[in-house]
């Protein structure tokens, strides 16, 4: 923990010893006459003929099936904004590797140069037989909504806005370890979540599935109250019951803030009004909202988390993304839909709890359920077996998977052998 980098590594890492950080390999020999033969002409006509008749067995004979493609139109990077297709792709290849390292998929990247909603979706459409998944990454709101609830319709394979639901998945598991740590019941707590955009309102959505009630959005204009005309019908969701108007108001005894929004939209002295124990999830990238060492100055007992690498308690859609469309390709599940990411949440935030694995002490020290380790860390090996298993017995249990006799026991076994 805490390993901090600077730009000249950074930029080398993704230079040397190769541009970039992704490569492509072949998984079948390529050294004989008969290998030619079998991969390409003549032999490669059978499957494509196969696939024409049903196009199920493209899940057979392809690479379909372990597939994933991560798309952007490079317009909410981070919290960098809308820096384009082609500058938002060493984020895109970096989502693809660890879709490979830490949950075994397949996966490259895709940038679109495209912000018309109707067309980026026909482009999307027009690519989607190459793949198992869509993992759609950095598009911003309100537009991603629409973009993905019309791909959602029209496709029958897993898509997801990581920003939206990976994001979600993970704050609300943070959130049910953070609240029972400070003895605070969801329920009961005043929440304060700033920023309104794709990762903001799909988190606040799913806060309302665990039970809370009492919550607060703010955006770039300010708190969302009955007073405002300025809201989409995104945002109206979200207009608070209270007579608050200002951020003040909003973060007086607040036991929580979730900042999805971009560096500096609230200060020290907002948290300063907090609840003593409050919990600060301050998750803009790369830059957050205020640094946790600012936090503690003011509130010494706080739960701080941020999306970075180099704090503990990183609370970022890396622990969701690569685990769900595991369990959701393994169980050829339809959509990716609520009860799958309430599964995920609760396994992820459950795993926490258990004592950490020899492998990770040896290289992360000991770290213990508590105020510094509310939520396990990207290298452990069984989040893809406690999560995948969680996300693919949801879709069984709701109905959206399509494999037929899933036994969970046999899947865990199987997701064991591959870690
Ligand atoms: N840690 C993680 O895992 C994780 C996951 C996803 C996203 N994020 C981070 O969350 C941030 C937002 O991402 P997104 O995908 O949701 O982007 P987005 O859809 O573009 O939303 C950005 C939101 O920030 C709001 N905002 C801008 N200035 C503000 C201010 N001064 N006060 C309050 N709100 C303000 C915008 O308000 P308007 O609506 O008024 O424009 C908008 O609602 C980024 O920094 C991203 O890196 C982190
Ligand atoms: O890319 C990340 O580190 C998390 C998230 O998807 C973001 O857009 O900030
Ligand atoms: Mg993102």
């Amino acid at each position: 923990m805490g390993v901090k980098v600077t730009k000249d590594e950074a930029l080398d890492y993704h230079k040397f010893p190769n541009a970039g950080k992704l490569a492509i390999q072949a998984t079948k020999k390529m050294e004989t006459q008969r290998d030619l033969s079998l991969a390409y002409t003549p032999g490669v006509a059978y499957p494509c003929e196969e696939i024409q008749k049903n196009p199920e067995l493209a899940f057979e004979y392809t690479s379909k099936r372990n597939l994933v493609a991560v798309i952007s139109n490079g317009t909410a990077v981070l919290g960098l904004g809308d820096i384009g297709a082609l500058a938002s792709k060493p984020v895109m290849e970096g989502k693809s590797v660890l879709f490979k390292k830490f949950a075994a998929i397949d996966s490259f990247d895709i940038e679109v140069d495209e912000k018309d909603i109707d067309k980026f979706c026909d482009i999307v459409k027009a690519i989607s037989p190459t793949f198992g998944g869509i993992n759609l990454e950095d598009i911003k709101a309100p537009e991603c909504f629409e973009i993905e609830k019309k791909l959602v319709e029209e496709l029958n394979i897993p898509i997801m806005h990581d920003d939206q639901h990976g994001t979600a998945i993970i704050t609300s598991a943070a959130l049910m370890n953070a609240s029972e740590m400070i003895g605070i019941k969801i329920e009961d707590m005043k929440i304060v979540v700033v920023g309104a955009g794709a990762a903001a309102i799909a988190c606040s959505t799913m806060y309302k599935e665990l039970g809370v009630k009492n919550l607060i959005m703010c955006d770039s204009k300010g708190v969302i109250h009955k007073g405002r005309t300025d809201l989409n019908k995104y945002k109206k969701e979200f207009i608070t019951q209270t007579d608050i108007t200002t951020m003040e108001e909003a973060f007086k005894d607040a036991n929580m803030v979730l900042g999805l929004s971009k560096p500096g939209t609230f200060s020290q002295e907002h948290i300063k009004l907090m609840s003593e124990e409050p919990i600060v999830f301050t998750l803009a990238n790369p830059t957050p909202e205020l640094f946790p060492e600012e936090v503690f100055e003011v509130k010494p007992k706080a739960i701080v988390g941020t999306g970075r690498s180099d704090y503990s308690n990183q609370v970022n859609n890396v622990l969701g993304f690569p685990f769900i469309f595991r369990g959701a390709l393994d169980v050829q599940a339809r959509t990716i839909n609520m009860q799958m990411k309430l599964c995920a949440a609760k396994a992820i935030a459950n795993l926490a709890k258990e004592p950490i694995t020899e492998q990770i002490k040896e290289s992360f020290g000991n770290l213990t359920y508590g105020k510094n380790y509310i939520i396990p860390i990207p290298f452990d090996k069984r989040l893809m077996v406690e999560v995948s298993s969680a996300v693919a017995l949801g879709a069984v249990e709701s109905g959206v998977a399509r494999v037929k006799d899933f036994d969970l026991e046999k899947y865990k076994e199987k997701l064991i052998s591959m870690i």
